[in-house]
């Protein structure tokens, strides 16, 4: 349309529709791809200029960064590959040689052995996005390479993928021999371990397995802990870093679903700021070194926008490939966060202390666990009592979300005596006698009323979360009682078996006709049947009914003034006798003892008495018409 007619119809239509048919700027809607753009010409107008990743700041007053993949790529470099960017690195050693699906298990000592090749698994929530990460390192979007959904508890075993180029056939050569029927020849250059899920609808021993693995498998060398950056992290969450911090393995943090995060940059740094407290706190304590990461890395790989996918995916594939000592890290050594170095003062010697001097009192001698890297093996029967509190809270954790002010709460690692109650009390009057202790009057004056108040205050909440077995039973009952009805069992065979019927109908529906059509006759028939055999029962029943009419007319007619009826027992005048079923041996017995047939009887032994004397020529008597009745009826 030319420009002056396009003009003329503007100027024609109404004012208020003009501007809908120019379009207002301001609906458009912004590209995610300048969410996360690596250009630096748009960084002022997108919404997370160039983030990467954040680093955890050394002092607790220091700015928090947010790296871009510039600077979190300059420090590292693949010792291995020519001069490229480290970008395109990363990209040809996860894509290059295909990766590949290698075992999968759901119980830990049933895992292939792997000594060789280095494992980084892959943890978190369900759902958080771990098999999507998977495929995303793979670049596999269609033909993906782990199993994903929508819905929580996906991923049901621990299974394994190949990445990276295979090794050189020299070096297999070399170590055929320490291979051979111990372990299979690898091909690709790293493993990536993609875990079932913790939290909702996780596996019933997710925590013994995880727990299990981490410690005891050798080729372990990290684990990547996504954490939602929407939801940000959950006890469950620190929970596993606890694990890990304790089992001192290498540890990367990767938010996900970063753009799904609502307020953007400032969403992002808010989630940064928990983790990083929280971790602070794990971290405190600690004896041994945890050897954490310190950046977390910020991915979304689920994002609409390709770009925004392949722009993250590369800091996820950065951070794999540090765990699995692939890529040559030069950062600075940075100062542990600072741990309380004073000595521990108990209760006891606190409240009875004789001077106001500190008392002198000898540290405690903390246990330090160093974990082998060696395969299962004598030295790594036993799980350090350490983990296996670690482990008996993720047991918990793996049962679902806590509700309540009820829930357990975690043990600390460092304590190694078991709560009692009097030990709680303890600890109850230990804090508020700690807190007094900062007024200079309560260590000469005794508490006043209200300070004892709140001394029973805090003694009472403590003892609310005693792990006593009384609270524990109550606290799962009432767990038990809040917790929904289990969904419905579907019969998975049975709505197979009527799918399959269902699209064989569709598909034939002649046949389906005739089938029907016959099953109808075949119905019928049977109706037929049982109709036919009522009558047949209903008839047979009249009949036996009018044979014993019959047979009591004939006896009445017999009997003459004598009432029949009480041949048949006592009351039985009363008795409805059309209801009254007449048993062979009752007729018999009262055919026997009727009196005018005892005479009858007699008469026939007279007689047979006289025939045998005059000889057996005699002829027999006829029957009269009441026995030649009876005897029909008797046969
Ligand atoms: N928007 C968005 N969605 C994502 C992202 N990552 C994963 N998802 C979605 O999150 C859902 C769960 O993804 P999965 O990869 O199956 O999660 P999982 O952690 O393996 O879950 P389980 O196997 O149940 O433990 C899927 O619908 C993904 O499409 C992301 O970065 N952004
Ligand atoms: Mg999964």
């Amino acid at each position: 349309m030319p420009l002056s007619r396009h003009l003329n119809a503007l100027l024609a239509m109404p004012a208020p529709l003009r501007l809908l048919m120019i379009g207002t700027p301001s609906r458009i809607k912004p590209n995610q791809k300048f969410l996360f753009s690596t250009c630096t010409g748009n960084y002022a107008a997108s919404k997370y200029p160039n983030v990467a990743a954040f680093v955890l700041p050394e002092f607790r007053t220091a700015q928090l960064s947010e790296i871009s993949p510039d600077e979190l790529f300059k420090t590292s470099f693949l010792p291995s590959a020519p001069d490229n960017p480290l970008q395109d690195e990363l990209t040809a050693l996860f894509t290059k040689n295909p990766p590949t699906f290698q075992y999968a298990e759901s119980d830990f000592y049933k895992l292939k052995k792997n000594t060789r090749v280095p494992e980084v698994c892959v943890l978190g929530r369900s759902n958080v996005g771990k098999s999507s990460f998977v495929n995303a390192l793979a670049n596999r979007h269609n033909n993906v390479l782990a199993y994903v959904s929508s819905k929580a508890g996906k991923t049901k075993a621990i299974t394994t993928y190949g990445f990276g180029p295979p090794p050189l056939p020299k070096d297999i050569a070399a170590q055929a021999a320490e291979y051979k029927g111990k372990e299979d020849i690898p091909t690709h250059a790293f493993f990536l371990v993609d875990m079932p899920g913790y939290g909702y609808a996780s596996l019933k021993d997710w925590g013994r397995n995880i727990t299990l693995y981490l410690t005891k498998r050798a080729g372990v060398k990290g684990a990547i802990v996504l954490i939602d950056a929407e939801v940000g992290p959950k006890q469950t969450d620190l929970q596993l870093l606890e694990l890990l911090s304790t089992a001192g393995k290498r540890t990367a943090i990767v938010l996900t679903k970063a753009d799904k995060v609502k307020g953007g940059l400032n969403g992002l740094r808010e989630t940064c700021i928990k983790l990083w407290d929280a971790i602070i706190e794990i971290e405190k304590k600690q004896e041994t070194d945890w050897p954490w990461e310190r950046e977390i890395f910020v991915t979304a790989v689920g994002a609409r926008d390709y770009q925004v996918v392949s722009s993250t995916v590369t800091t996820g594939r950065l951070a794999v490939a540090r765990l699995a000592g692939l890529v040559n890290d030069t950062r600075p050594k940075l100062e542990k966060n600072k741990k309380w170095t004073g000595s521990i003062v108990s209760f006891d010697d606190l409240e009875y202390a004789p001077s106001k001097e500190a008392p002198e009192i000898p540290q405690r001698t903390q246990a330090t666990h160093t974990l082998s890297q060696s395969p299962v093996g004598p030295g790594m029967d036993k799980i350090p009592k350490d983990i296996n509190s670690a482990f008996a809270s993720l047991e918990r954790a793996s049962a679902g979300p806590h509700q309540g002010p009820h829930r357990i709460r975690p043990r600390t690692f460092g304590s190694q005596r078991p709560r009692t109650v009097a030990h709680s009390h303890a600890r109850a009057i230990h804090s508020s006698a700690s807190l007094r202790a900062e007024n200079p009057r309560s260590k000469s004056q005794p508490p006043n009323s209200q300070e004892l108040r709140d001394i029973l205050d805090d003694f009472i909440n403590e003892l609310k979360f005693i792990n006593t077995t009384g609270n524990y039973a109550r606290n799962t009952r009432r767990q038990h009682d809040l917790r929904p009805p289990p969904p419905k069992q579907h019969d998975v065979l049975e709505e197979d078996r009527l799918n399959r019927a269902r699209r064989l109908q569709t598909r034939f529906p002649q046949q389906t006709e005739r089938v029907q059509a016959v099953r109808e006759k075949r119905e019928a028939l049977t109706a037929r049947k049982i109709r036919m055999r009522e009558e047949s029962m209903q008839e047979k029943k009249m009949e036996s009914k009018m044979k014993e009419k019959e047979l009591r007319e004939a006896l009445r007619s017999f009997e003459g003034d004598e009432p029949a009826d009480s041949l048949f027992g006592e009351g039985s005048a009363d008795a409805d006798d059309s209801n009254m079923p007449l048993s062979p041996d009752t007729f018999s017995e009262a055919f026997v003892t009727s009196p005018g047939l005892k005479e009858n009887k007699k008469q026939k032994k007279k007689g047979s008495k006289k025939k045998k004397s005059k000889g057996a020529k005699a002829e027999p008597e006829p029957l009269d018409d009441f026995e030649a009745k009876f005897s029909s009826v008797r046969r």
